[in-house]
């Protein structure tokens, strides 16, 4: 079938959105894409939404007002893909990302985004609301991804690692049996973003020069590599604010603006790095998506800190900044067959879970 997926991620830059033929299984013909910016008041009216979901009730004029100038941005990227779908996948922007693995109903994730409002004005059936049915039944929702990786990997030699650096990292390792392992490695490009924002006003180290010109600081970094979500065994994930407390506990705040990036660059790498204690077995190498694989200071921290080749995904041909929301596509088209999203080497499911929503149409 005809997919659009659009992703909203946690850096909170835009909507990304993908056109792809799939069935959920395979993949057929690949379309266009594209990102959408967010303008400087919905950023940062997203960012405040964070730091304030905890406490929200559901009918929040503020969170409502944000959902709905969301939800018209989507409407907007699928306008202007300007091509016919039988199906949207509709991540939604998630504001608050509470798991309790393995403890069925107590666990919280929240993704905003009206999709009966997309789907009334695209004309458009949309699945969404990927994530509940995984945390609801003790899995940690997330990440979703892996199960899309290993349908557009599956011609590639194996094991095989997909790594994305969006505003949390998150890694896919594919077995030789095609055995699935994901999970979040730590901050990715989030506490980096808004390092930079402190402490330059731009949106982002753009090409990592900050970065480059600074040095990561020995005593920070020791004090963040014995955060016990390193050695934590998966499945985990995170929510986007989960390390902001062990930063400033380690005392990241107070060095210089390009030390301070430097040193959370670094810090994602290793990260990367302790993540990749976890695999089974080592990659015949990895594929990086995601937006930090155009920071030239983090890809070669990454290119230092792992033993095997690094690699953009377009060297695999694919589309790094289209891959996210190309994986909704294919959930979306899952969602519809009633095919698994999760699995217990992905998010802790107790077994393959389907899940997701269907609105409109
Ligand atoms: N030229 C560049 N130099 C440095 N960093 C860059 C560059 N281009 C993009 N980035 C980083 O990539 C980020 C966007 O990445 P991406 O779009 O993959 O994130 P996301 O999809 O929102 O996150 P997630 O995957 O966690 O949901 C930007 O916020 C910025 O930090
Ligand atoms: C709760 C949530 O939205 N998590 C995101 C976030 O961004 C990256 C990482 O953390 C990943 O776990 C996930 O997104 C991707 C799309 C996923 O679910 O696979």
């Amino acid at each position: 079938m005809r997919t659009i997926g659009l992703m909203s991620g946690t850096s909170l830059d835009g909507v990304d959105a993908a056109w792809l033929e799939t069935d959920g299984d395979q993949i057929g013909r690949i379309g266009p894409s594209l990102t959408l910016p967010y303008d400087a008041e919905l950023r940062r009216d997203l960012r405040k939404l964070l730091d304030l979901a905890e406490g929200l009730p559901p009918d929040d004029p503020f969170l409502k007002d944000c959902e709905r100038r969301l939800t018209e941005r989507h409407v907007e990227a699928v306008v202007k893909l300007g091509l016919e779908a039988d199906l949207i996948g509709f991540h939604g922007q998630t504001i608050l990302h509470r798991p309790v693995a393995g403890r069925p109903g107590e666990g919280r994730t929240w993704q905003i985004g009206d999709a009966a409002m997309l789907a009334r004005a695209t004309g458009t059936r949309v699945a969404h609301d990927f994530r509940s049915a995984d945390v609801a039944a003790g899995g940690q929702g997330a990440p979703l991804v892996p199960i899309a990786h290993a349908v557009v990997a599956a011609q590639l030699p194996k094991p095989l690692v997909i790594l994305n650096l969006g505003g949390v990292g998150n890694v896919t390792w594919i077995g030789s049996d095609h055995r699935l392992l994901a999970f979040d490695t730590g901050p990715a490009n989030g506490p980096l973003d808004d390092w930079a924002r402190r402490s330059t006003g731009a949106d982002y180290d753009k090409d990592g020069r900050l970065a480059l010109a600074g040095l990561p600081d020995g005593a920070v970094m020791a004090r963040l590599l014995a955060h016990p979500y390193l050695e934590a065994p998966p499945p985990k994930s995170l929510d986007r604010l989960d390390f902001d407390r062990a930063l400033r506990d380690a005392g990241a705040a107070e060095l210089s603006p390009a030390d301070g990036a430097a040193t959370l660059v670094a810090f994602c790498a290793c990260a990367v790095a302790a993540a990749a204690r976890h695999f089974p077995d080592p990659p015949v190498q990895w594929l990086v998506g995601g937006g930090g694989r155009r920071n030239p200071a983090l890809m070669r921290a990454l290119a230092c800190a792992l033993p095997e080749p690094l690699r953009p995904v377009e060297v695999a041909g694919w589309d790094g900044d289209a891959l996210e929301a190309q994986a909704f596509g294919i959930l979306a088209a899952r969602v519809l067959r009633g095919l698994p999203l999760t699995y217990p080497g992905t998010t802790g499911a107790p077994q393959p879970l389907t899940g997701g929503r269907l609105t409109g149409g």
